[in-house]
């Protein structure tokens, strides 16, 4: 359950409040465990009680703050309660797998490559090289978008990955989602916003050189799969233009209920990126330290969980980056790291202003496998013109490596793709030619979205934060009485409680919820609230929704 105090004499607040209340309350009528406790401040104080001082607000004078079940904080809701209500989206719908989901996806993406693993005589680090096992990681994708592969590489490597990391934590900033990037350009105001957000809790560092500790035998092994996975007929097409990677990116959650909520990597299926690989490196992991890779069933919208993957020593989860395959790490309460590498598709990227730069940046992306930098560019041109102009587009001498393009290209002349250089040693194209390549290569520019709850919900949130009544606002998100389902009349289910009619009219007001323990079955077991970084007690391998805090008022 999650727990919101807010401040009761702010009228803000209180509008936050109402369209929190407004949402739970079509939420149970749709037959929804209870998602929030309200608390108005400064009676309900001790929900803070136990919270380390880090987590506490320092005044709660005009805010809605809340505390979700893993221990995470969501300040300043009163600002933005879509933020809030997407959390109670998350906590009331969202749905673990079944047996018959568990069994159908770990049947093809799971046991397979277990037992090839077992079957090899070959070893840490060498038993998936053979086309078999390619053969299987590739049905895994063709068929759950997913593959799990233990054992992955030869242990001295993971090692040397493991101190690198922990070497150069230092170093690590805090992950940006696209958002923030987006955020970045707009000031520090709006990045400050973003990063402050508990969407995205790791550090990361990109070795973009490959030369961290480790690395080069990583990227070896992970090119020798990709090549593999490229030569299977059920995958062939879709790693077709895949010639090209980026820098290994090291992320560390803190065990502080670090998460990274839902996404999809490649949102829009502009960036270029078609094939997600992550290696854990989390020795002795046990369930309670959380942190599993949560993958979802197709798409966004989804709220089925198709499989939790432990971020297990050596073992690689690869994915397709698109919305195939939603995804969210759950908060973590152990140090987890993890090293991840995307696969880009040269054609895709030529289609996008920033994943075009990139291909020109041997400092952004490498192309795979010793691959050839300018025929795997002539392969992704679609036309003889884009070719002739991609031809165009000069690689750096050696001499000069920090540099896209050759001096002599530089902005004097009408070379298409010349640039400017910059001091930090990064190159980019002149806005002139920037805008004849947008025109060439037909770049895209879509507006990523920043929520992903059932557009449904955001326009009844954005309607009565615009003045509508959150009655007559949220009533068209209540769902349809669900059909009576006929029973055989021998059987011995019983048939669910009749969903009541939505009653909702603009005239009721928000009813603010009762403070009682919480017994409702799915949540189980009402618990004393504990300190929110240490893991629910009964979070185990197969249910990870952690319990209710049950704090009575
Ligand atoms: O660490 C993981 O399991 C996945 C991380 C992730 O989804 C990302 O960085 O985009
Ligand atoms: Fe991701």
């Amino acid at each position: 359950m999650i727990q919101v105090l807010y401040d009761a004499s702010c009228a803000e607040c209180l509008r936050a409040i109402q369209l929190v209340s407004y949402r739970e309350e079509t939420l149970r009528m749709a037959g929804q465990a209870p998602t929030v406790q309200l608390h108005a401040w400064p009676q309900g104080e001790r929900v803070l009680q136990g919270l380390s001082s880090s987590k506490r607000p320092t005044s709660l004078s005009r805010k809605v703050w809340a505390l979700l079940p893993s221990g995470l904080v969501l300040g300043q809701c009163q600002e933005d309660p879509m933020r809030l209500i997407y959390e109670m989206e998350l906590l009331a719908l969202v749905r673990l797998p079944t047996p018959q989901i568990r069994q159908r996806v770990d049947s093809v993406a799971v046991l397979p490559l277990l037992m090839a693993k077992q079957h090899s005589k070959a070893g840490s680090g060498r038993w998936w090289r053979q086309a078999e096992v390619f053969r299987l990681t590739a049905a895994a994708l063709q068929k759950e978008h997913l593959a799990v592969l233990d054992d992955f590489l030869p242990e001295e490597t993971c090692h040397a990955l493991l101190l690198g990391a922990q070497a150069s934590r230092g170093e690590m900033v805090r992950g940006a989602t696209g958002a923030a990037g987006k955020a970045l350009t707009k000031g520090t105001e709006e990045l400050q916003k973003v990063l402050n957000e508990p969407s995205r809790g790791d550090v990361v560092k990109f070795s973009d050189d490959g030369n961290m500790p480790g690395c080069r035998g990583f990227l070896e092994a992970l090119d020798t799969l990709v090549e593999g996975l490229q030569g299977c007929q059920a995958v062939a097409d879709r790693l077709q233009h895949v010639d090209w990677a980026n820098g290994a990116m090291f992320a560390i959650y803190p065990g502080d209920s670090a998460r990274y909520i839902k996404h999809v990597d490649n949102t829009l299926g502009t960036d270029g990126r078609r094939l997600t690989a992550v290696l854990y490196l989390n020795k002795d992991w046990r369930p309670a330290d959380g942190g599993c890779l949560r993958v979802f069933e197709p798409t966004m919208q989804s709220c089925q969980v198709k499989r939790d993957v432990e971020p297990l020593w050596n073992r690689l989860v690869v994915f397709w980056s698109t919305q195939e395959v939603p995804h969210e790490v759950l908060s973590s309460f152990k140090d987890r790291l993890a090293v991840s590498v995307w696969f880009i598709c040269g054609r895709e990227s030529l289609r996008n202003e920033e994943s075009f730069q990139r291909l020109f940046n041997p400092q952004k992306l490498r192309c795979i496998a010793q691959r050839d930098r300018r025929s795997c560019l002539m392969q992704a041109a679609e036309t003889e013109e884009e070719r002739l102009w991609c031809s165009q587009c000069k690689a750096p001498s050696h001499r000069q490596s920090a540099v896209l393009f050759d001096s002599e290209s530089l902005e004097s002349t009408d070379h298409p793709c010349s640039c400017s250089q910059r001091s930090d040693a990064q190159a980019t194209f002149t806005p002139a030619k920037l805008s004849i390549l947008a025109r060439r290569f037909r770049w895209r520019r879509e507006e990523e979205p920043t929520w992903y709850i059932d557009v449904a919900i955001r326009a009844a949130v954005e309607k009565a934060l615009t003045g509508q009544h959150p009655a007559t606002a949220f009533a068209a998100t209540v769902p349809s009485r669900p059909k009576p389902v006929l029973l055989p009349t021998n059987s011995v289910t019983r048939a669910k409680p009749v969903v009541p009619e939505p009653s909702l009219t603009a005239a009721r007001m928000p009813r603010h919820f009762e403070l009682v323990e919480d017994d409702d079955d799915d949540n189980s077991n009402s618990a004393p609230l504990r300190h929110p970084a240490s893991p629910p007690a009964d979070m185990d391998a197969g249910c990870r929704i952690p319990i209710s805090f049950g704090i009575v008022d």
